[in-house]
């Protein structure tokens, strides 16, 4: 049997499209083990899965100066020792990275195990732990055509993002159910990514009552981010992180309010979810959610309201302008007609 061991983490979206390949794997009859970090978010949604779990330690790689750079430092050297000595017991036939901090030491120790890596990159710029891992890999798979230049020659593969198969078959009835919403009046989701976003959060609160009025609210908001005050208000209704479940609300959702990260707005288009895109800025970022949102505009399949320009004034138009301009957006993604990346991802995997 052959082995793989897949590894990414930190946020959701390191982790999302490696559980997406999960079910295609098993059916290839791969024997699959998992590398992340010691309290990331992979740890709980890989072992749920009942997928064997190691944990290294891991070090944040910054571009800025910081005191914590020296303790990370030593974190990210112990993680590749770690990583090397793990990788060196399991004997992996092939290495997945879906990148994250965790991720580089992992590729690293795959290097020293001359084992082969294959690395997906999800934004239309490599970010700074697959600029680091990408060298060592034998093929780069990428969600955007254009990020095939930016991964050394001959190593890109363009093959969309792998998407996890039950998001499509997610009932609506189901999401009201959960909701408590009912069917006569259309859905508003907020998704700020899967660690939530404060200032989207913040905003949507503050024109909640005027949203009421002609909307049903259903707000992802992140750990730690739900508001007590208003958990009884009718029609609205929060979560931190949903998992199961995630595949109704979106059935449910006439519309969406979120951040610019690659796995969610590959899932809108998927889905053929109307959505307002409001990307994290390029103060708070390296900018890869500008570059994602800007090529979704387009291709006609987002409307986008920049940070820098959003109030609850231009939230609120937003979204009634989206609402009303539901079908264009609609149309924009159904004629572009993708899908899930995991069949293409699988070609590559396929190869080792
Ligand atoms: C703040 C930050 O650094 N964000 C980056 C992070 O995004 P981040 O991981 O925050 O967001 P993504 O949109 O890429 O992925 C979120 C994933 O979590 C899932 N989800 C979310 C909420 C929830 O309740 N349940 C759930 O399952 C979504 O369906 C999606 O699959 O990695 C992305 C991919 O490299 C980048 O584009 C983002 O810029």
């Amino acid at each position: 049997m052959k082995r793989i061991v897949l590894t990414g983490g930190g946020t959701a979206g390191h982790v999302t499209p490696n559980l997406a390949l999960l079910p295609a794997l098993k059916a290839d009859g791969w024997e699959i083990v998992y590398i992340g970090s010691e309290t990331g978010i992979e740890k709980k949604l890989i072992e749920a899965e009942g997928i064997p779990y190691y944990s290294i330690p891991t070090g944040k790689l910054r571009r800025y100066l910081s005191r914590q750079n020296i303790s990370d430092m030593f974190k990210v050297v112990k993680g590749v020792k770690e990583a090397g000595k793990l990788l060196k017991e399991l004997k992996p036939d092939l290495v997945f990275s879906k990148g994250g901090f965790v991720a580089v030491p992992v590729v690293l120790g795959a290097k020293k195990n001359k084992i082969p890596v294959i690395v997906h990159e999800s934004d239309i710029t490599p970010g700074l732990a697959n600029k680091i891992a990408a060298p060592f890999a034998r093929t780069v798979c990428t969600t955007f055509p254009e990020t095939v230049k930016y991964v050394g020659k001959g190593k890109g593969v363009h093959t969309g993002t792998p998407i996890r198969a039950e998001l499509f078959r997610g009932s609506r009835e189901k999401g009201l159910e959960l909701c408590q919403f009912t069917a006569d009046k259309p859905v508003l989701m907020l998704m700020g990514g899967s660690l939530g976003a404060v200032k989207l959060n913040d905003c949507l609160r503050e024109i909640l009552p005027h949203l009421l009025e002609e909307f049903q609210v259903v707000h992802l908001c992140g750990k730690g981010h739900l508001d007590q005050e208003k958990a009884d208000w009718p029609g609205y209704r929060q979560f931190e992180y949903v998992s199961d479940g995630l595949a109704d609300l979106f059935a449910m959702a006439d519309v969406l309010i979120s951040r610019a990260g690659s796995n969610s707005i590959s899932e809108f288009l998927a889905l053929k979810k109307p959505h307002l895109l409001i990307p994290l800025s390029a103060k708070a970022s390296r900018g890869d959610q500008i570059l994602n949102a800007r090529s979704f505009e387009k291709q006609g399949f987002s409307m986008v309201l920049p940070e820098e320009d959003m109030t609850p004034e231009t939230m609120e138009q937003s979204v009634r302008q989206l609402y009303a301009d539901r079908e264009k957006y609609i149309r924009a993604m159904e004629q572009a007609g993708q899908t899930s990346g995991v069949e293409a991802v699988m070609a590559q995997i396929r190869k080792f």
